[in-house]
Parts: structure tokens; C-alpha cells; sequence
């Protein structure tokens, strides 16, 4: 069985971009969230290095999705705060939200519009003057292959067309910290490749990317912090190598930790049979 631990500070010389809390790009402390009976988040706390690629995973329901929407200002917490990079999202949303670019799970965009014009409200939006909105949306089309793309409207784009151009929107404004639920869903390897790649390039430069997955590989390949949720509950966080401890793989680390049980399907002793 696999360490289960807290983190503590980062490590000494790893990137810190704009963050004052001691290097924390996300502290998040007794965050607590309930839908009717249902506890989704039960008074998590969180403590997410500056400049890392981190990973948060976890079983289906096990709150990633809530906790994400509340660390990102989207859904209001019964109780608990966030801080970007210092800043509390709740007292203070605007220098939140002028700080973070986010791709939140079942993206809304503005359908009707093109993928450059989206590119362009956004940036609008964003604050940001119209020809570096023109030069930052043409290059970021370009890098994601939505250029051939850029006139037809977002709601003709495909799964993996509409989370390319919802990541173009989320780093138009070039944001300290990016949050992203589930971005590889829906997506093509070549796409997944290249979008691997912009994250890369983004956190090498001292940002941070926070993301959801299930997919264990993805994780263990891409981030090198990790933090796992189970029913509701942070039950690991740290750096990968922390997390996976000495299991053979983070999959296995992963399984040990939320208590996954060896049923594969025993009961289904009819799948399959005569029929
Ligand atoms: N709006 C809502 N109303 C009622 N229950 C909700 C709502 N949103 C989430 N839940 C419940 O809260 C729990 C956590 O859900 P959440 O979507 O955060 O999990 P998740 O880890 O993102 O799951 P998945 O990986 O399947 O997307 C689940 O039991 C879910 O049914």
C-alpha cells in the first residue's frame, strides 16, 4: 500500500510564478460542499505547488468536478477557503479571475459564433488590446490546427475541436494558472499530443496547470504532482513519486489507495454463456 501523506512545501528551486503564499499556486483549507444528502466535498484540504504540471484524480463521484468548480469560483462552497496564488476567490474574484484560465467540464461556449470570433470576445473580454487579441488567437489556432477551422461556427466543432478551442480561450489572457476538468476527453492522440506540448511549454515557464483524469497513464506521464480524491476526501497529495510510493505503477498506487475491491464482474456469471 502506497504512502498516503500531506504535502509540504515545495521543493526548494522549483519555478514559483506570482505566487506570494509561500509558493502556492492553490491552497484550498476545509472546503466542505453538499448537494441535498449527498456530501461531495467533506472538508478537503489542499495545498498545490506554484510552476508544477499537477494531476488530480479519483473514482467517478469522488468530487473532482465540485471541487474544481468551487476552487475556480464557478459553485459557492457551504464552507472552507481558496486562495490563488494569495488571492481568496470568494472576497476577492476579480484578481482571481484576471489570474486563472479555466476548461471546465462540460464546456458552454458561445456556439454561434466562429472559433476566431470566440477567440476574439474572449479576449475582449480578457481586457486585452485588439491586435495582440488578433495575434495571440492566430498563433494559438495555428499551434492547436483549428486554423482550417477558425470560420466555421463552434457549434458545428467536434468533441475534441471544441475542448482544443476552449483551451485557446482559457490561455488567450496568458492566466498564472490554468485549471482544466478532463481535457484529454473526446480528444485525438495527435491533438492530445499537441496539446501535451502547449501545457509543457506554459508550465515551463513557471505556470501552473491543474487537471482532472482518470486516466492513470496520462497522470503519471504528464504531471509531476499529484493529488488523489476518494468519497469526498483528499486521501494523498504530494509529489508523483511520494504518491506512488512504492507501488509498480501510479494505476496501482491509485487502486490501493481509493480501496478498489477485485470485482470483475464475478456476479455477471451469465455474460457471456449460453445463450
Ligand atoms: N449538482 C449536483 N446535484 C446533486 N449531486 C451532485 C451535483 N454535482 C455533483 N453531485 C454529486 O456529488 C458527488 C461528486 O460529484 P463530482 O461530479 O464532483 O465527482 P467527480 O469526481 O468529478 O466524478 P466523475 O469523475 O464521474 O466526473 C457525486 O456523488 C455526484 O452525484
Amino acid at each position: 500500500m502506497p504512502k498516503t501523506f500531506e504535502a509540504g512545501a515545495p521543493d526548494e528551486g522549483a519555478p514559483a510564478q506570482g505566487a506570494p503564499d509561500q509558493g502556492y499556486a492553490v491552497s484550498v483549507h476545509n472546503l466542505w460542499k453538499s448537494f441535498g444528502e449527498q456530501v461531495a466535498v467533506a472538508g478537503i484540504d489542499l495545498e498545490l505547488p506554484a510552476g508544477r504540471f499537477i494531476g488530480l484524480v479519483g473514482p467517478n463521484g469522488a468530487g473532482k468536478t465540485t471541487t474544481l468548480s468551487m476552487v475556480t469560483g464557478l459553485l459557492r462552497p457551504d464552507d472552507g477557503t481558496v486562495l490563488i496564488t494569495g488571492h481568496d476567490v470568494w472576497t476577492d474574484p476579480v484578481a482571481v479571475k484576471s489570474r486563472i484560465g479555466v476548461l471546465p467540464e462540460g464546456l458552454r461556449l458561445f456556439e454561434r459564433l466562429s472559433g476566431r470570433e470566440l477567440l476574439a470576445y474572449t479576449g475582449r473580454l480578457r481586457g486585452l488590446p485588439g491586435a495582440e487579441v488578433d495575434k495571440r488567437a492566430a498563433q494559438l489556432l495555428d499551434v492547436l490546427d483549428l486554423s482550417a477551422a477558425q470560420n466555421k461556427l463552434v457549434v458545428d466543432y467536434s468533441t475534441g475541436m471544441r475542448k482544443k478551442i476552449g483551451l485557446a480561450a482559457a490561455l488567450l489572457h496568458n492566466p498564472e494558472v490554468l485549471f482544466l476538468d478532463e481535457p484529454f476527453e473526446g480528444v485525438d492522440p495527435v491533438s492530445a499530443q499537441v496539446i501535451r506540448g502547449v501545457l509543457e511549454r506554459y508550465t515551463r515557464s513557471g505556470a501552473t496547470v491543474v487537471f482532472s483524469s482518470h486516466v492513470m497513464e496520462l497522470v503519471e506521464s504528464l504531471c509531476d504532482w499529484v493529488a488523489v480524491m476518494a468519497a469526498g476526501r483528499i486521501v494523498a497529495q504530494g509529489p508523483l513519486a511520494d504518491v506512488r510510493g512504492e507501488a509498480s505503477s501510479l494505476q496501482d498506487a491509485f487502486l490501493s489507495l481509493v480501496g478498489a475491491t477485485e470485482r470483475g464482474g464475478q456476479d455477471l456469471d451469465w455474460l457471456g454463456g449460453a445463450r
